[in-house]
């Protein structure tokens, strides 16, 4: 359950004021979410013929002054026909307010729904997407850097101990003391790099049918490798969600769909099989780091690291190498 905040009504209606956006008529807490809290909310619309909106409240994670940074990418985006959602700005122009205390901002809403068995159809375009938003962040003068990067994934590792992934899972610690200091040794220097979304799960894409209508959640955005971006993709989109089974059709359509728009370099290929681990590796700490420190009946629901370890020991397989191969 992600609405961590009560919000009155009277205090909903006086924010919603301060935007040009009508007056509230509707506002409904959204269960989904971890990291903040989200409410749907309805206006009668400047014109009367009512408009929907996304009210998020930072609430974990989210430093205010990384807000500019994701506000105004949401803004370049849509201005550039990418379908993401674009930062409501209040009367004033500013792109976020504080409200008690915490950082609230009124977003576009935006139709579809995420899918959570995706068919090659739906990754094909969800690989469009992804290079055409990387494409049109081109001209994009915001840089933030990758606060989710190598550096630290060796602190979660160490804040969580060899005995606090052992606990998750016995082979755990074994597997990241092998896989972090290769990664690491091993990562590219010299790659393409500019935004990058860093965390497109299937959760942070809407879509109609095969038709990609939403690319949200842009609060891990900075500047890294495009082709990292692409890793993070591919092992959120063609595992099962518990990492056991990969769907090789799924990766063929997620990277032909994303070479479609933006083709990858000769070394971007070579690359991919290390900056996969390296993505498998993000998310199975980030998920220990959460799992250890976030007590079992806490309101937040825990995300299993061991389906990104299987994720990683797929990947550090050399004999699975082949499905970044060119075809
Ligand atoms: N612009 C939007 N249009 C329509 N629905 C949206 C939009 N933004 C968010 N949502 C809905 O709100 C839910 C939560 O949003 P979001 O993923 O941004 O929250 P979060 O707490 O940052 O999530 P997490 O940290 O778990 O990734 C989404 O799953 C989606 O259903
Ligand atoms: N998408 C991430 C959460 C945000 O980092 C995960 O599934 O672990």
């Amino acid at each position: 359950m992600a609405v961590y905040t009560h919000l009155g009504a009277e205090v909903l209606a006086g924010l919603v004021a301060e935007f040009d956006v009508g007056e509230l008529t509707s506002v409904k807490g959204i269960a989904e979410g971890i990291s903040n809290s989200n409410w749907l909310v309805e206006t009668t619309g400047k014109d009367g013929a009512g408009a929907r909106f996304i009210l998020t409240m930072y609430e974990y994670r989210i430093e205010v002054g990384d807000l500019p940074f994701f506000l105004s990418l949401l803004d370049h985006l849509s201005a550039r026909g990418c379908p993401v959602p674009r930062t409501i700005h209040d009367r004033q122009g500013n792109l976020y307010r504080l409200l008690d205390g915490k950082a609230v901002a009124l977003i576009e809403f935006l139709p579809g729904v995420s899918v959570s068995a995706p068919t090659p159809g739906q990754a094909q375009a969800v690989g469009r997407a992804l290079a055409q938003m990387q494409l049109a962040a081109a001209d994009f003068a915001g840089v933030r850097e990758n606060a989710m990067g190598r550096a630290e994934w060796q602190r979660l590792a160490q804040e969580c101990g060899p005995d606090g992934l052992a606990e998750i899972d016995p082979g755990f610690a074994e597997l990241v003391s092998r896989e972090l200091p290769a990664v690491l040794a091993g990562w590219p220097e010299g790659l393409p790099r500019g935004t990058i979304h860093a965390d497109l799960f299937p959760d942070n894409v809407l879509m109609l049918g095969a038709q990609v209508t939403g690319l949200i959640d842009f609060y891990f955005a900075c500047t890294d490798l495009f082709a990292y971006d692409l890793a993070v993709t591919h092992a959120a989109w063609c595992f099962s969600n518990d990492g056991k089974h990969f769907d090789p059709a799924l990766s063929s359509a997620l990277i032909a769909g994303y070479e479609e728009v933006r083709p990858l370099s000769d070394a971007e290929r070579s690359a991919l099989p290390l900056l996969a681990r390296g993505a498998a590796l993000r998310f199975a700490l980030t998920r220990a780091w959460d799992w250890v420190n976030t007590p079992a009946d806490a309101l937040v629901t825990r995300k299993d690291p061991v389906a990104f370890a299987r994720r990683l020991e797929f990947y550090a397989d050399p004999a699975n190498a082949t499905v970044f191969a060119a075809t």
